[in-house]
């Protein structure tokens, strides 16, 4: 499945040390499928293993489907606690626990049942990252097989994880991991559970730092904090903090970080006070608004990538505190009405079109161009993104964010302002997009820093043919706890003064 089974599929221990064969066409008995409550199963490892089985059968989201499951079987504080931590957990760590697994199983995991791999996946990961006690761990994972399949295959789960336990993450790395001398990269990714191909990314893009590959992989690798907006006209950060008993967030004047649990449940955040948002996608709004124009502002702005609507709501409220008016595009209709919701009662007006050949009026003041991408900068929040992406998405999403970004381009006043984001640090999406609009369109690439003064360690030049392409920001995970976004500021020249 992943590459970072690596060396796992090499080496097998014999077949009959795992116990039953795993592989069969017999799926679990849904029909007769007990009520968790009443074979007295865990609800929050059956949540966790339901939101396991929805992404590896229907493609599904964790951080999608695992909200609606909480809310819907109406799990205690506690209980969604754990549910969260094991679902997202076991999703981040999937090509690591999967290796693991086919070494310990004596087989590929594609030879493993589907809801049994659900499972093991789930037991692996409490028995290698968590404090979980090793025989509780086992027992429910058990249990659940057990109650759902039978005693021959709960057998083969016993089996497969009493051998994972045998040993620690550390020992089992040490075990299958690429040797660091001959490949240092698969090495790195291998151990904080990344596809080789992203970590190289993120190599290329750290550069000159790219000697901190190991940390920023070890915090991409881990749970990360919650970041709520406060929106701006309703609420300031220190009195948001105050109320959801968080910190005020170090770069964002509208930020506060909370060490975990479900902000779905918060006063602040049902009443639309606040949102949850990262306090990197906060500064890429700020920066819209920020960047200098030549001229007046008029305040005409576009968000020409709006769905689902996270900084158009944050660019909304700024536009009412200025004056402004936003429009927001987005052709996807599903997405085009979340940015209806999140932007009710702004002065935002959204269309469900193509930004590509949107049929507005040019002339904008401020145009953000937040482009879809890899997401590879969002890993931490999008559990199983790291697994799904492949290096052949690159190519098609680079011509779409170029094709997006002329759109802009055409669209912005003399003078006006683009800012190019992605939550991607890949070069080929962030730099290589915007040198290709510096060259093609003439623009001024603005010192992008200036919209996010006192972020330590963010701005970069963009290269350039003669200096022109100006600077860009890069924020990573481990330097500044955000998610690795990148923004580039630049100008259409032309501007009267
Ligand atoms: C990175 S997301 C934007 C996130 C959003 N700005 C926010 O903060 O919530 C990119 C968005 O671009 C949209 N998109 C895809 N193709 C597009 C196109 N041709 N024109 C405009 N938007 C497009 C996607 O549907 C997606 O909602």
């Amino acid at each position: 499945m992943s590459e970072n089974q690596g060396r796992s599929g090499k080496r097998r221990p014999s077949r009959t040390r795992a116990g039953n064969p795993a592989r069969s066409n017999t799926r679990p008995r849904q029909a007769n499928r007990p009520n968790p409550a009443e074979a007295g199963l865990d609800p929050a490892r059956v949540a966790a293993r339901d939101v396991l089985r929805a992404v590896r059968e229907r493609d599904a989201y964790a951080n999608l489907v695992l909200p609606a499951l909480l809310r819907e079987r109406r799990l205690g504080e506690r209980d969604a606690a754990l549910a969260t931590e094991l679902a997202y957990g076991a999703s981040r760590a999937r090509g690591l626990l999967d290796s693991v697994i086919a070494h310990a199983a004596s087989r590929p995991v594609e030879e493993i049942d589907g809801p049994l791999l659900d499972v093991l996946r789930l037991g692996a990961y409490q028995l290698l990252r968590t404090r979980i006690a090793p025989h509780a761990a086992v027992a429910t994972s058990v249990d659940m097989v057990r109650a759902e399949a039978g005693p021959g295959k709960s057998g083969f789960v016993n089996a497969v994880l009493r051998r994972v336990s045998e040993r620690t993450e550390a020992d089992w790395v040490a075990e299958l991991a690429p040797p660091a001398d001959r490949d240092p990269m698969g090495n790195a990714a291998f151990r904080h559970a990344h596809p080789t191909w992203i970590a190289q990314a993120f190599h290329d893009a750290l550069g000159a730092d790219a000697g901190e590959l190991d940390e920023l992989l070890a915090a991409d690798d881990a749970r990360p904090a919650v970041h709520l907006v406060a929106r701006p006209g309703e609420i300031s950060a220190d009195e948001l903090a105050l109320v959801t008993g968080g910190e005020v967030g170090p770069w964002s004047p509208y930020a506060v970080h909370l060490d975990g649990g479900d902000p779905g449940r918060l006063d602040a955040v049902r009443e639309g006070l606040a949102g949850v948002q990262d306090e990197g996608s906060q500064l890429v709004a700020r920066a819209l608004v920020e960047a200098p124009l030549e001229g007046d502002d008029g305040g005409r702005w576009l968000d020409l990538c709006a769905g689902p609507g996270g900084k158009a709501a944050l660019l909304g409220a700024l536009a009412a505190v200025d004056g402004a008016t936003v429009d927001a595009v987005e052709p996807s209709e599903h997405r085009a009405d979340l940015v209806r919701s999140s932007t009710r009662d702004l002065p935002v007006t959204v269309h469900t079109v193509d930004g590509r050949s949107s049929g507005l009026e040019p002339g904008y003041d401020r145009i953000l161009v937040d482009a879809p991408c890899t997401g590879l900068g969002a890993l931490r929040r999008r559990p199983e993104a790291r697994w799904r992406r492949r290096p052949e998405d690159v190519a098609g999403l680079v011509a779409l964010q170029r094709e997006l970004l002329a759109a802009a381009v055409a669209l912005v006043r003399p003078g006006g302002v683009v800012v190019y984001a992605t939550c991607s640090p890949h070069l080929s999406e962030t730099i290589g997009v915007v040198g290709d609009a510096v060259r093609r369109h003439g623009l001024i690439g603005l010192d992008t820093g200036v919209t996010v003064p006192g972020v330590p360690r963010s701005t970069r030049p963009t290269p350039g043919r003669d200096g022109s392409a100006g600077t860009h920001v890069q924020l990573w995970p481990h330097r500044h706890g955000t998610d690795a976004m990148f923004f580039a500021a630049l100008r259409r020249p032309g501007g009267a003064q």
